[in-house]
């Protein structure tokens, strides 16, 4: 588990000593052993300084960063060195050694800390192929992808066996079809190993795809804190509310709906889990005796989470459609009315 308590972070001007930037104001988190927690906040937000209080590549200017129970800023330079091996940590422009191979790269952490040649081997070995980089593994950074850098920069990362991994904007340089299969590749990891994975990124589509719960940073806050699926559906902040309709508009095809005349109002109708399979829709209008049009619909996922949103008018008896509204909220679906 990861405790942060009471975390303030200044930066202070070097030239005038006077001048300070608040980066971090009273942050309290918990973030759980296994878990994908995903941070995201606009840039200058504050998103790194957090990160990179957890490894105390930033010491905190006041509060506690806990470990497992262990405070990390009470802790002496080698005690401190010995706890980062178990926080890897990776970029987002990879910050691989050029000179060196992709084996070499990963090698890398294990040579400085003198394990043998066999076991330096043994571990590359199961690394190069975990991240699949099997084909790749003589060749330099220059001769690579993106992708496959980050790949790279993922095995480097695990070499030492850490309980924590963080990413630091990991995908942000990263094409969107890259981008999903290094999303897949941490979410395997996290899977497969157990590893807490806390990532930082402004896109919410990152969010969206791996992580269990978001934490919303804005001017060094946390404004917002809670499941993904919750946050989606459920937007308090005005900031989280920007983030969730930069990825609606992504998804929505509706423009061409901007400004024609409906004959009624358009609802947006949401379904989550299996609901997202039933027939809760037609079931509900057979019942009330109206009818609906779809405008647009669309079937995602949040993490292992399936959900639709269908954006539809009803026609009908007004008092018919305000009960077809009712029965589906009652039958769980999350119902908003919105403007055309
Ligand atoms: N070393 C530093 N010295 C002075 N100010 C800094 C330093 N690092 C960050 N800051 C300031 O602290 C605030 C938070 O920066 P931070 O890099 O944590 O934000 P961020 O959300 O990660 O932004 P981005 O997405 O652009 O990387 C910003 O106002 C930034 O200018």
């Amino acid at each position: 588990m990861i405790l942060l308590e009471g975390i303030t972070k200044k930066y202070v001007d070097p030239k005038s000593k006077t001048q300070e930037t608040v980066a971090l104001r009273g942050i309290d988190l918990q973030i759980k052993q296994g878990e994908i927690f995903g941070m995201i906040g606009h840039s200058g937000a504050g998103k790194s300084t957090l990160l990179r209080m957890i490894n105390l590549l930033e010491r905190p200017t006041t509060g506690k960063v806990i470990i497992n129970d262990v405070d990390l800023t009470s802790l002496s330079h080698k005690e401190l060195q010995d706890k980062r091996r178990k926080i890897g940590m990776i970029f987002q422009h990879f910050n691989l050694l050029s000179s060196a191979t992709v084996e070499q790269n990963i090698a890398f952490p294990l040579k400085l800390k003198k394990h043998s040649m066999d076991e330096i081997n043994r571990k590359v070995e199961e690394l190069v192929k975990l991240v699949g980089l099997e084909d790749h593994r003589t060749k330099y950074p220059s001769q690579l992808s993106g992708g496959q850098k980050q790949r790279v920069g993922i095995a480097r990362a695990l070499a030492a066996d850490p309980d924590i991994l963080l990413c630091d904007e990991a995908t942000s340089a990263l094409d969107p079809q890259t981008t999903n299969s290094i999303l897949q590749l941490l979410l395997e990891i996290n899977r497969t190993l157990g590893i807490t994975i806390v990532l930082i990124t402004h896109e919410m589509q990152v969010i969206r795809s791996i992580c269990d719960r978001v934490a919303v940073i804005n001017s060094g806050e946390i404004v917002e804190l809670g499941n993904v699926v919750d946050v989606f559906l459920h937007p308090m902040h005005q900031v989280t509310k920007q983030f969730i309709q930069e990825i609606a508009d992504a998804d929505d095809h509706s423009s061409f709906l901007k400004g024609t005349e409906l004959p009624n109002e358009l609802v947006r109708i949401t379904f989550l889990g299996e609901q997202t399979y039933y027939p809760i829709l037609s079931e509900t209008v057979q019942a009330t005796g109206v009818t609906f049009a779809i405008m647009q619909g669309t079937i995602s996922k949040m993490k292992d989470t399936p959900y639709g949103q269908l954006l539809v008018t009803f026609q009908g008896d007004q008092l018919a459609i305000k009960d077809t509204l009712t029965q589906l909220q009652n039958r769980g679906l999350h119902v908003e009315v919105i403007a055309c």
